[in-house]
């Protein structure tokens, strides 16, 4: 992000607020305890924290998923807590997602894998062949778009785990998600895999205006693939700060007494 482009970013409506939400699950004490979030179009936003931190129970607050115990989460028009009859379904096919195991179905092609993005609008379908020309046309360009068109007819599994996630990436982009949400993307990864799909998913937020949200581990990829970050400490907001303001250093408090987080 250069200097001048994050007032243009931060400049525009967010499409997630999150206000002092707390969450707790079944009783039990708060994993998340006063956090804000905001997410503006067109930002990759680094989520980082020490593990139980509350990183995925943020993520999952996003689309639903987790318990709100009180404040408020607003997400592409969505004020998630308060969903009435079926929202909850167009919240989550406006909402892409990406998971550390990709979660593909491996014996189905690469093609159909993206279909299945398609799912929500496309009606009652035969993941075999029911899916219309123009959904198959704009599968074969997400393809391209992530770089692995000429894998469309092999099975997901026989990829390997970069390109996998690259699959992941254009099954969630065939929602024509408003928001993207990647939860340790790269986890599975080599160094060398991870920035490929860490750059895919920040030029993906660029191109198409959208806010990405991505939880990680190891602090320099997060200090080279966002814009922005923001750090959780026992389910606090520690650190929110624009990635060029901030160093190793700074972020080191957020692991604090852990022995291994944060090590590339
Ligand atoms: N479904 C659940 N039921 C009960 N407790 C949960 C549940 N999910 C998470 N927790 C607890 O909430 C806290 C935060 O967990 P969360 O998975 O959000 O952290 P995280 O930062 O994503 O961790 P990691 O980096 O290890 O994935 C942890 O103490 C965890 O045990």
């Amino acid at each position: 992000m250069t200097a001048n482009a994050e007032p243009t970013t931060a400049a525009r409506p967010p499409l997630v607020t999150v206000q002092g939400l707390k969450v707790a699950y079944d009783g039990g004490p708060l994993v998340l305890d006063g956090v804000h979030l905001e997410l503006h179009p067109g930002e990759t936003v680094a989520l980082l924290g020490s593990s139980g931190s509350g990183k995925s129970t943020l993520m999952r607050s996003l689309t639903g998923f987790a318990p709100v115990t009180s404040g408020s989460v607003h997400v592409a028009g969505y004020d998630v807590a308060n969903l009435r009859r079926g929202e909850l379904r167009r919240l989550r096919a406006d909402v892409g997602q990406v998971f550390q195991q990709f979660n593909l179905v491996g014996r189905l092609s690469v093609l159909t894998n993206v279909l299945t993005g398609a799912l929500h609008d496309a009606g009652p379908v035969n993941l075999a062949g029911g899916f219309s020309a123009a959904h198959r046309r704009r599968a074969m360009e997400l393809l391209d778009r992530v770089g692995i068109a000429y894998k469309a007819k092999e099975q997901a599994r026989s990829l390997s785990g970069g390109q996998q996630q690259r699959v992941a990436i254009a099954r969630a982009l065939m929602q024509n998600p408003k928001v993207m949400l990647a939860d340790e993307p790269v986890a599975s990864l080599d160094p060398k895999l991870s920035h490929t799909v860490l750059d895919l998913l920040q030029r993906i937020a660029r191109e198409d205006g959208i806010p990405v949200l991505v939880s990680l581990h190891v602090l320099p990829l997060a200090l080279r693939h966002s814009d922005r970050i923001v750090g959780l400490r026992h389910g606090e907001v520690l650190v929110s700060a624009p990635t060029a303001q901030l160093s190793t250093e700074q972020l080191a408090p957020l692991y604090d007494g852990d022995d291994e987080e944060g090590e590339d």
